[in-house]
């Protein structure tokens, strides 16, 4: 497996020069391009890295993958009543569809949904940021796991779109908190910084039937888990989903720092990092050697 993995950083380093570094947030304007990191956290909690693996990076929406499951266990179902379950289509911060469907968000991992769905948190929790980070933590294993205040910074004075999807969905009823409050939540939790490795951890019980292991518990039942990575499949890459299900096949989730996590149910989880994206706001090598690593995972007979 660590040979393997080395090789797949390797080959994926020849796309290092393609696509470009989110400049919409000033802060992860300033990421090095040429990163890329690589690891894997099995079901048994063995791991392998490769590159810039232990490189803390700005998580961005793979935090929507926390938010959701925390929504999830304290509301239920019922959330769903807030927002939807479906593929937009349309690009993560699109304006567009929230004014048609009367705010009602298509799916929890476009900006919009993952705004509601912080709302969700605002209500259920005294300072919800803090609690996400503590469950990152926990998740990682990793009690140096922070918010990095920069980049929090960064995205709070460039929240124009953001604020504008929030004031819509207010306007039509969807939003029941402060809409600073929210957003300034929802900045928190995107500006967390991990590395790989602690992606890899944390997300493990994606794949292990909602066993966290580095928490020493379960963390959410098999059957949320398994409806959390059919979101994932569907709606974790944006309107790339079908695009990137075609060519990996597994549940991932991506953010404009350049990270993406996918799992293989019952067996492990993969992130790979490098900061410049393509049009949909998707890591350019990370998605390659995602690529490199379904493909190869287990070879096919026939090609
Ligand atoms: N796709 C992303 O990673 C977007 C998250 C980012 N925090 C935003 O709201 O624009």
């Amino acid at each position: 497996m660590q040979a393997w993995l080395e090789s797949i950083h390797a080959r994926a380093r020849s796309r290092l020069g393609s696509g470009r570094v989110a400049s919409y947030i000033p802060a992860l304007a300033e990421q090095d391009p040429e990163r890329l990191g690589i690891a894997v956290c099995t079901n048994d909690g063995t791991l392998y890295a490769a590159g810039d693996a232990e490189t803390p990076f700005s998580i961005q929406s793979i935090a929507k993958v926390l938010l959701l499951t925390l929504a999830l266990r304290v509301h239920g179902e019922a959330l769903w009543q807030r927002v939807g379950l479906n593929p937009s289509g349309m690009s993560f911060n699109s304006l567009a569809q929230l004014e048609a469907e009367r705010g009602k968000p298509r799916n929890p991992f476009i900006n919009a949904g993952a705004i509601v769905v912080t709302d969700r948190l605002v209500s259920a929790f005294a300072t919800p940021d803090k609690h996400l980070q503590d469950v990152a933590r926990r998740l990682a294993g990793n009690a140096r796991i922070l918010i990095d205040d920069e980049v929090l910074d960064s995205e709070w004075q460039h929240r124009s779109r953001n604020a504008a999807m929030a004031y819509l969905m207010k306007a039509f009823g969807n939003l029941d908190n402060d809409v600073d409050e929210v957003l300034r939540t929802y900045f928190s939790c995107c500006a967390l910084a991990m590395s790989c490795t602690d992606l890899a951890v944390a997300m493990n019980f994606l794949a292990a039937d909602g066993e966290a292991r580095a928490m020493g518990e379960r963390f959410v039942s098999p059957g949320l888990t398994r409806r959390i990575n059919a979101i994932m499949a569907t709606c974790g890459m944006y309107d790339a989903a079908g695009d990137f299900a075609y060519r990996v096949g597994l549940p991932a989730k991506s953010g404009v720092g350049g990270g993406i996590v996918a799992v293989v149910p019952g067996r492990m989880t993969v992130c790979a990092w490098s900061p410049a994206l393509d049009d949909n706001g998707n890591s350019v090598a990370a998605q390659y050697a995602l690529e490199l690593f379904a493909e190869e995972l287990d070879p096919p007979a026939h090609g």
